[in-house]
């Protein structure tokens, strides 16, 4: 059966232009736990790009919405200049990966933004986000143009493509988005632009709100009286699609992240709505601000608690059967073989993360296990 984007099995894996390199069979896992937003043209934000690229694991060069339509060709030249001259920076060893969001497909920019990024700088980029996803069409669209330059370029890896769902369209064509082909990496969620497209009535660049809330019944006494106290609980307004997300990207391989928190000055809401990410499957969010680096590097990397259990479940259920299999009992709770996959889940993001960032492999390397 052909694929939503149109191609058979046999073909699914082959490159889309001839010289272009070939396809990956399977996305790596490399960190990305803050996806780093920076605008190109603008020179304050240019000139951090150095001294950030120790500190995060992608850096992303944007083109698209908070670019002023003014400095749209400044940001992408400026995106060139920093990519040809920040050593560090993107290709296969870089210590931090180099994304760019280009501009929507329908945009004005979007053309020269591939014919331009590709030749000059497309062995250092590794990701191209594209915003405003509707649907595999859009993917192949970007696939097919992406082999052609790579091909013309000479290069011996290919881009990867990312997708932010942020259109109504978008989300109900989640999972052929993700299948389209076999360069998408990932999808961000864009909570603002959906939020438009779906005539949501918030105002915010993602996160809650106050009105979005289930109120507790009212109680009564024993003689009958009406309680006073009626607490409610705000809900998350992401939750539906994050979860759709979550689910496209694993069946496909392929990566989710939570997108933009807008309100700078809420660092504790805004680790909240990672933290509330992380743990229903994504692998990294959006930072907007230097502030929240440091929030998304701490909250996508598993903590000492979660690592301490999850090697301790891996060595009970080792001890008792040397394979893995049966049931356990480590702190009157039963673990059996779903629970380790959780935990190696957990035990193998650590191992993924110590690789890059020496500080945590310290602190992960100093867990002791008290079982044995
Ligand atoms: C949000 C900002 C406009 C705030 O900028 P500013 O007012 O300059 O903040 P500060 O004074 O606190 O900044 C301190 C210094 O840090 C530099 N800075 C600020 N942000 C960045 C950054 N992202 N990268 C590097 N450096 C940064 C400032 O220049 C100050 O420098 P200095 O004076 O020399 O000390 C601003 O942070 C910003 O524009 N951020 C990026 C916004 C963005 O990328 N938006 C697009 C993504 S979200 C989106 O598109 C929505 C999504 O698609 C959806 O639909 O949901
Ligand atoms: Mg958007």
């Amino acid at each position: 059966m052909p694929s939503p984007a149109g191609r058979s099995a046999k073909d699914f894996f082959r490159p889309l232009a001839v010289g272009a390199p070939e396809p990956l069979r399977e996305i790596p896992a490399r960190p990305s736990r803050a996806i780093h937003f920076f605008d190109p043209s603008n020179p304050k934000m240019a000139a951090k790009v150095p001294q950030l690229t120790g500190t995060v694991d992608v850096l992303l060069g944007n083109l698209e919405d908070a670019v002023r339509a003014d400095n749209k060709v400044a940001a992408r030249e400026s995106l060139v200049q920093i990519a040809s001259s920040t050593s560090g920076l993107g290709g296969p060893d870089g210590s931090a990966q180099l994304w760019t969001r280009i501009n929507s497909l329908d945009s004005p920019w979007v053309l020269d933004d591939l014919t331009r990024l590709i030749p000059a700088i497309g062995d250092k980029l590794d990701v191209v986000m594209v915003p405003k996803v509707q649907g595999a069409e859009d993917i192949a669209y970007v696939d097919r143009l992406l082999a052609q330059l790579e091909a013309k370029a000479g290069l011996d890896r290919p881009i990867l493509v990312h997708a932010i769902l942020e259109t109504a369209r978008g989300v109900a064509n989640v999972e052929e988005i993700c299948g389209a082909s076999p360069r998408m990496q990932g999808l961000s969620l864009g909570p603002a632009d959906l939020a438009a497209d779906r005539r949501m009535k918030t105002t915010r660049v993602g996160g809650g709100h106050p009105g979005y809330l289930v109120r507790q019944d009212p109680t009564t006494t024993s003689d009958g009286v009406l309680g006073q106290e009626r607490p409610t609980y705000q809900q998350d307004l992401w939750h539906y699609t994050i979860a759709r997300m979550v689910d496209a990207c694993a069946m496909h391989g392929i990566y989710p992240y939570y997108g933009p928190f807008g309100d700078i000055s809420d660092p504790l809401a805004c680790e909240d709505q990672f933290r509330n990410a992380f743990l229903l499957g994504c692998v990294g969010a959006w930072s907007l601000h230097p502030s929240q680096i440091e929030i998304a590097n701490r909250v996508f990397s598993p903590s000492v608690e979660d690592i301490r259990h999850a090697r301790r479940v891996v060595a009970a259920l080792n001890r008792q059967g040397g394979d893995g299999t049966g049931a356990v009992m480590l702190d009157g709770k039963m673990e059996d073989d779903a629970s380790l996959k959780q935990c190696l889940v957990l035990v193998e993001l650590a191992e993924q993360l110590a690789a890059v960032d020496p500080k945590l492999k310290e602190i992960y390397d100093a867990i002791e296990l008290t079982d044995e």
